[in-house]
């Protein structure tokens, strides 16, 4: 026993002067980022290139210098040894000593693989796999892992310590924010992440499987490896709400990546933000993709020919175009097949034409008026006044005529300019044009709403349909576009003499001019390629991470699919947690129109979150509505068992409070954070306000937190008090998902609160009256 623990002590020791030795070689690595900004500050910045190379110096800097400090917390967590005594340490970053050899290797590298692949059964090559513990730079523990007990020293084997680290880590108290897990990634998890850029990766598996994890690793691990690619196009992560967002927002940050954009649904269409929500029956129309050809009609309705000929009148002269030539002009303008506002130009230019036309004829008849009464032959010869019209007469007339009111007023009544906000609205303003435009069997009456609603997030799609339909007015842009690009040749070239000049492409901190070029060449106002990508409707993104995919409607999927042209995807989620009522039922439903069957699937089978007692009674639910699926399996048991307790909502802050302090104290100190331990109340959607009042403090990182079960989706607490899972099942078709997502958000406690009727799937759970 003394043996052991002297070995331990040993091992500690060891393993602390090699962790101190690379925190010194990460200070130094700061060290070198401070004092090459200080320089770049300093620079000369009397002509434009010096004013690119020092913008271009500073920022990448800066951003080296915040990727070092990212990663103070846990730097290095792991060590392998292989068969010839070789050890490799692995960490958040990469690290090199002066002589440029590797010291300590980034996670993502191919060389760290094996740290996260290997089995007893198929170790690769390892002996042993070790997990170091940190608290700031200190090493507390050390977890072993040997795979070939014979390929060891005596010494070693001693040195066998601890229990899994998987393990330690899945018991900590939650702190209300999403934290990485590159110490412990598992196998099929590491399947997931190193998984190509090329296609369409489905990532299936129950709650808990680790699938927001590994998904977020994964968009770590893309950028590393393709950063060329991706630093310039970005990766977006859209998830189901803006609380699941702030949820993960700190799992990239801390694996050094803070470029990636994060947006639900709701915000993906620049200068609308979705703050109302629909009912679930309009959601289900909106989310239909039948809804695209609604949209298409709409406009088209806004493409108009009078009922009779047009008449225009202006000056006392009444201008009038015949009606078969105003649907003829449609006609042609159509033809173009350029987007509405586009096409416009050219149906107002001969729409105009027209009308000038139509005054020349109108002219002439008031003159044939006057003639009547003057008797001289030659002014008597018939009058053409259209026929002499040339086409620089129809240019100056038809200018003219633009700038009349009354002119423009008829123009627009005829084909107007507009915006997607103005044509989304009034289409679901008017039950006329809906009931009109609407294919049969789409419930358009649940469409129906006052004009300048607030914008939902099934709204977005539409938005985003009619802003291709409508296309923008871009001659502006293409024409500075133009500019741009000859400019470019200039910032490249600019850009590869700075990488030449100063060293820093050795430093491995970027490898491509064209990449510093895109950043620094537009407006010099250091805008990165997420700022840019955020307010840009049409940025083609390098890739696109869809977590809690199964939520998405058929219209959010085609808004979704035009932000990645090349198809490059990672699609996450649970069939079973389809909480949504225009949500996916099949994951070939929703791809098969993009990808026509080229998507592959990695499943996720082991629950990491929620112990086995507690999957007991969501197995029940599941069992109830989706008999044909697989509950995933809990690594963990023997947490307390759930319960269910008859109760009066209005005394919930007694109950909460037990469970904090069940939670509260031990949670914290394991997590070795202060404040860890969160309880989550989750309630049907129309009680939600009624238990919110009972605990003011209701933000993510409180101690309490109520939520409607849409917004705990993703999300994960401590202990969790279900209130009302019978208001659950039955608020909408998809009650069983629901619930099913209610009972699965606990990692150690689950306690069901009714006031007097519990539903039959959950009769597993023990009745306690009081708690
Ligand atoms: N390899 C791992 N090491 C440590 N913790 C892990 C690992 N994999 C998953 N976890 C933890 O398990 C929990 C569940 O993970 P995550 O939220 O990614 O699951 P999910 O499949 O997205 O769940 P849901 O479908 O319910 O949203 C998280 O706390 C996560 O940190």
């Amino acid at each position: 026993m003394a043996n052991r623990q002297d070995g331990f002590a040993q091992a500690l020791d060891s393993e602390q002067r090699a962790v101190s030795w690379l925190y010194g070689r990460l200070d130094a690595a700061r060290q070198r980022a401070e004092e090459a900004l200080r320089t770049a500050y300093g620079r000369e910045t009397g002509t434009r290139q010096a004013m690119v190379e020092r913008e271009a110096m500073a920022s990448e800097q800066a951003r080296r210098l915040a990727q070092l400090n990212a990663v103070e917390r846990g730097l290095c967590f792991g060590r392998i040894d292989d068969g010839s005594g070789q050890s490799t340490y692995i960490g958040r970053i990469g690290l090199r000593d002066e002589e440029h050899e590797s010291v300590l290797i980034d996670w993502r590298a191919p060389a760290a693989r094996p740290f996260y692949v290997a089995t007893a059964t198929d170790p690769g090559g390892l002996v042993r796999r070790r997990h170091l513990h940190l608290k700031d730079r200190t090493v507390v523990g050390i977890d072993d892992e040997v795979f070939d007990l014979d390929g060891m020293s005596d010494g070693d084997r001693r040195t066998l310590v601890g229990e899994a680290a998987l393990l330690a880590a899945l018991r900590r108290g939650r702190t209300g924010r999403m934290g990485d897990v590159v110490a412990t990634i598992q196998t099929e998890q590491d399947r997931v992440i190193r998984s190509s850029l090329q296609g369409a990766l489905v990532v299936q598996g129950g709650p808990g499987t680790g699938k927001t994890v590994a998904a977020l690793h994964r968009a770590a691990y893309l950028l590393y490896t393709h950063r060329d690619t991706l630093e310039r196009r970005g990766v977006l992560v859209v998830g189901p709400n803006p609380m699941f967002l702030r949820y993960i927002s700190q799992v990239l940050p801390a694996l050094g990546e803070t470029q990636v954009v994060m947006a639900t649904v709701g915000e993906m269409f620049p200068g609308v933000r979705a703050r109302a929500a629909d009912s679930p029956a309009a959601a289900v129309a909106k989310g239909d993709p039948r809804m695209a050809e609604v949209v298409a009609r709409a406009l088209e309705l806004r493409q108009a020919v009078p009922g009779a000929d047009l008449v225009v009148e202006l000056d006392g002269l009444r201008l009038r175009v015949p009606y078969e030539v105003c649907a003829r002009l449609r006609e042609r303008a159509r033809a173009v097949r350029l987007p509405h506002n586009m096409a416009r130009k050219l149906y107002v230019s001969e729409l105009l034409k027209e009308l000038a036309r139509a005054e020349a004829r109108a002219l002439e008849e008031s003159l044939h008026i006057e003639e009547l009464e003057v008797d001289d032959p030659e002014l008597s010869e018939p009058l053409d006044l259209e026929a002499d019209l040339d086409e620089i007469d129809l240019e100056l007339a038809s200018r003219r005529l633009w700038g009349e009111p009354e002119i423009r007023r008829a123009v627009d009544g005829l084909w107007p300019e507009l915006t997607p906000q103005r044509l989304i609205d009034d289409l679901l303003a008017s039950a006329e044009t809906l009931r009109s435009v609407a294919p049969p069997g789409l419930a358009w009456q649940e469409l129906v709403r006052p004009p300048g609603s607030a914008w939902t997030p099934g709204d977005v799609p539409l938005l985003d349909e009619a802003a291709e339909l409508l296309g923008e007015e871009d001659s502006a842009r293409r024409l500075a576009a133009r500019e741009a690009e000859q400019e470019w040749a200039e910032h490249e070239r600019y850009a590869r003499e700075v990488l030449e000049s100063t060293g820093v492409a050795e430093q491995g901190i970027f490898e491509r001019a064209d990449v510093l070029a895109e950043r620094h060449a537009d407006d010099g106002s250091g805008l990165t390629t997420a700022d840019r990508a955020v307010a840009d409707r049409s940025w083609a993104y390098g890739h696109v991470i869809v977590d809690e995919a199964q939520e998405l409607s058929p219209m959010a999927w085609r808004m979704v699919m035009r932000r990645v042209p090349a198809k490059s995807l990672t699609v996450v989620g649970d069939l079973a947690q389809t909480g949504s009522a225009a949500g996916a039922r099949s994951w070939g439903e929703v791809l098969d129109p993009y990808l026509e069957g080229r998507w592959r699937v990695e499943r996720l089978l082991v629950n990491y979150r929620t112990p086995v007692e507690i999957m007991r009674v969501a197995a029940d639910v599941l069992r109830a509505f989706a008999p044909e699926q697989e509950p995933p399996e809990s690594v963990r048991s023997g947490g307390a068992e759930p319960r269910a307790v008859r109760h009066a909502v209005a005394d919930l802050p007694a109950l909460v409070k037990a469970e904090l302090a069940e939670i509260g104290p031990e949670a914290g100190a394991e997590a070795g954070e202060i404040g860890a331990g969160r309880v989550g109340v989750v309630t049907p959607d129309a009680r939600h306000a009624e238990v919110a009042r009972l605990f003011p403090e209701g933000d993510l990182e409180a101690p309490v937190v109520v939520l409607t079960v849409g917004q705990a989706k993703g999300l994960e607490f401590d202990a969790v008090v279900v209130v009302d899972a019978q208001g659950i099942l039955d608020q909408s078709p998809m009650g069983g998902q629901d619930l099913y997502v209610a009972v699965t958000r606990a990692t150690r406690r689950l306690t069901v609160v009714h006031e007097g009727g519990l539903p039959d799937v959950l009769s597993r759970l023990a009745e306690k009256s009081t708690w």
